[in-house]
């Protein structure tokens, strides 16, 4: 099996410590960070907007996924792009132009990535997947870390990377939410390339090698 690519989610962190907490993941293993702004309309929780972008662009190394869970992504995308934004993933559920959105994300020079809720059907990627550098699969309700992995997302893995393969699409999937020790091996090995964990990195005591365990644990 492949290793797996590990995204920390910062969600759950103190953000007093934010400086210390990035450079934890710098020194790691980590692939990309994994960056949450939440809306309170879209999920019912809101993070933070762009003093925090601001402060993570000053010290992170690692390359910048910005998960936009909020309606109308499109309002602040070019705002967003200020902040050395390596990917913008936004929500299929929250965009009513998603191909438009898809294409302003790439004009901006940022890889794109599409995010579907749980209950998402994958029928709706299928006129846009091949534009897509990435889909993330949300494995729990989105708004929260801490949350349990919903199972019936093994199977959904599996169909879209037969939907990839069949469209000739080059797009990467990411899974988010519950993921941990127990369950990263089933998740790579359904055909998932890349894991978004908060709890399990940050709760564990040493992030570092929280993330090793992840990408060790799946193969
Ligand atoms: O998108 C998210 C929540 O909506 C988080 O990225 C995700 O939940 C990661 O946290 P955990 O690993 O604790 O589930």
């Amino acid at each position: 099996m492949k290793e797996p690519l590990v995204a920390p989610s910062i969600l759950s962190t103190d953000f007093a410590h934010l400086g210390s907490t990035l450079a934890t993941v710098n020194e790691s293993k980590a692939d990309w960070l994994h960056v949450d702004v939440m809306d309170g309309v879209f999920v019912p929780n809101i993070s933070f907007g762009t003093p925090i972008l601001k402060a993570i662009q000053q010290h992170s190394k690692k390359p910048v996924e910005l998960h936009l869970m909020m309606v109308q992504p499109e309002r602040y995308l070019e705002t967003f792009a200020r902040f050395n934004i390596h990917q913008m993933t936004v929500h299929a559920e929250a965009c009513t132009h998603l191909h438009s959105v898809v294409q302003q994300i790439k004009r901006l020079g940022c890889k794109a990535g599409v995010a579907l809720n749980p209950h998402t059907p994958l029928g709706c990627l299928e006129y846009v997947i091949q534009d897509l550098d990435m889909v993330c699969l949300m494995s729990v309700n989105p708004g929260f870390g801490g949350q349990e992995f919903i199972p019936q997302t093994l199977g959904k893995i599996s169909l879209l990377k037969a939907l990839i393969r069949r469209k000739g699409a080059a797009a990467l999937i990411e899974v988010d939410g519950g993921i941990n020790q127990a369950n990263v091996t089933d998740v790579i090995s359904a055909g998932a390339d890349a894991v978004v964990a908060g709890s399990s990195v940050f709760d564990s005591g040493d992030p570092s090698q929280a993330i090793l365990t992840l990408k060790n644990g799946a193969l």
